[in-house]
């Protein structure tokens, strides 16, 4: 079996949204072949890695994802011939050195995740193993709570619903991850048939979520408790609700701009406003409560709900090592999201995973609202030990392949593995 990368190639395909974007094949000199595929976000932090896409993400054929396709057939290609597959760090900083610039926007992040995964993939596959464990070795037995996008607002509703993005639900009390897929989905059943019922749309976001027109950002807690009850769970015992408000999409002027509400706060009429959600509603994780520039604000929501939720940055980290250090410092969350094509390789994420254990801080691994189906994510976070993930409702190919593959690892761990359960999500403050 040869680790020997002989080339790489790339095409454009379609995302989840219907939009273009890069799929990768690596092959070794045996002509043993692995693939990756990139997905994108739609309420992406201006901090990210660069992805080459058109400017509206729309134009399959156009030129952004074209151009990164032709980087890798070329450029990359060339430079990275040669390489053994098995030495990551050695490949990523390869690829970051070939780039040369900060944000990696010469070559594209798409373009440079794409060979990062695909050459891993194939390190696992010419190891003979799969992929979850030849990335986390014999730790890799703990199976994450998944966090099930069950209420889609903000932009991933086109603006048509609540102004916070994400209602999530954590089956934390089950005793598996196969049983706390199972319990997520009775949960979004009772919730399609409770919103029937009040002749509220069932027509689902960009995450599988439904989107329906609320009038408050509570309606849609008040619903998901009526449904968690009605599935047969009791709320905050068996299963909790995260939240990502993404509130960079509703912050201007140093203000809040709560539309359905008809209200613009402050950063702590903010805070005051999720003390009061968190006072009545079982929420274990806020994700981007504030602002990606607010971090003055973020200092005070942690001093005032750190001990009450995880507080998760999202925009505010973009899986950047360099930002998630400064907020170790100043105290200003308690977990990082977790996003490869945020940074861009794998090394680099792995280096922020570390970062955050290290701290003590919670991960939280996260799919992006256009997905493709392909599963690195679900492998990525046993083999880290993540401990919670995202990625959408359980409804909708792309993301419930994710959860598929959990259920798959799951099991061939047989009595090995380990549901992470409620201690995952760190209160502290
Ligand atoms: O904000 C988020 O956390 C993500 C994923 O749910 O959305 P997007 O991929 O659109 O940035
Ligand atoms: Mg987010």
């Amino acid at each position: 079996m040869s680790f020997v990368l002989e080339k790489v190639t790339a095409r454009e395909i379609l995302d989840s949204r219907g939009n273009p974007t890069i799929e990768i094949e690596a092959f070794t000199s045996d002509d043993q072949m692995a693939r990756a595929s990139v997905p994108s976000g739609a309420s992406t932090g201006s901090r990210e890695a660069v992805e080459r896409r058109d400017g509206d993400k729309k134009r399959f054929g156009g030129k952004g994802v074209r151009d990164a396709v032709n980087s890798v057939n070329t450029e990359i290609c060339g430079a990275v011939k040669g390489t053994d597959v098995r030495e990551q760090r050695q490949l990523d900083n390869l690829l970051l050195a070939l780039d040369g610039t900060e944000n990696k926007s010469r070559l594209g992040a798409n373009a440079i995740l794409g060979v990062s995964l695909a050459a891993a993939r194939l390190a696992a596959q010419n190891t003979r193993q799969s992929l979850w464990r030849y990335l986390g070795g014999l730790q890799a037995n703990l199976l994450p709570v998944p966090c099930m996008n069950i209420i889609n607002g903000g932009v991933h509703a086109r603006g048509q619903g609540a102004d916070f993005q994400e209602f999530m639900i954590a089956p934390h009390g089950a005793p598996t991850l196969a049983e706390a897929v199972r319990q997520g989905n009775e949960v979004y059943q009772a919730l399609r048939l409770l919103l029937l019922e009040k002749n509220l749309s069932t027509a689902v976001g960009d995450e599988g979520g439904f989107a329906p027109s609320v009038s408050s950002n509570r309606e849609p807690l008040e619903f998901i408790v009526h449904a968690i009850e009605k599935a047969g769970y009791r709320p905050g015992e068996d299963i909790s609700i995260c939240i990502d408000p993404a509130s960079s999409e509703f912050y201007r002027d140093g203000r809040y701009h709560l539309h359905s509400e008809g209200s613009a706060l402050s950063a702590q009429e903010m805070t005051d406003y999720y003390a009061g959600l968190m006072d009545d509603f079982p929420i274990v994780l806020l994700e981007d409560g504030l602002a990606e520039d607010d971090w003055a604000g973020w200092k005070y929501l942690y001093q005032q709900l750190g001990s009450r939720a995880e507080l998760v940055g999202d925009d505010l980290f973009v899986t950047n090592v360099k930002y998630i250090r400064r907020g170790i410092e100043e105290e200003l969350a308690s977990a990082a999201l977790i996003k490869l094509n945020q940074i861009g390789t794998l090394s680099e994420t792995l280096d922020a995973v570390a970062l955050c254990h290290q701290y003590g801080w919670g991960t939280f691994m996260s799919h992006r609202s256009g997905e493709t189906t392909d599963t690195f994510i679900a492998d990525l976070t046993v083999a880290l030990r993540a401990g919670h993930l995202k990625t959408g409702a359980p409804c909708r190919g792309e993301r419930v392949e994710k959860y598929n593959q959990l259920m798959r690892i799951e099991q061939s761990l047989g009595n090995n593995a380990h549901y992470a359960g409620f201690q995952t999500f760190v209160h502290r403050g």
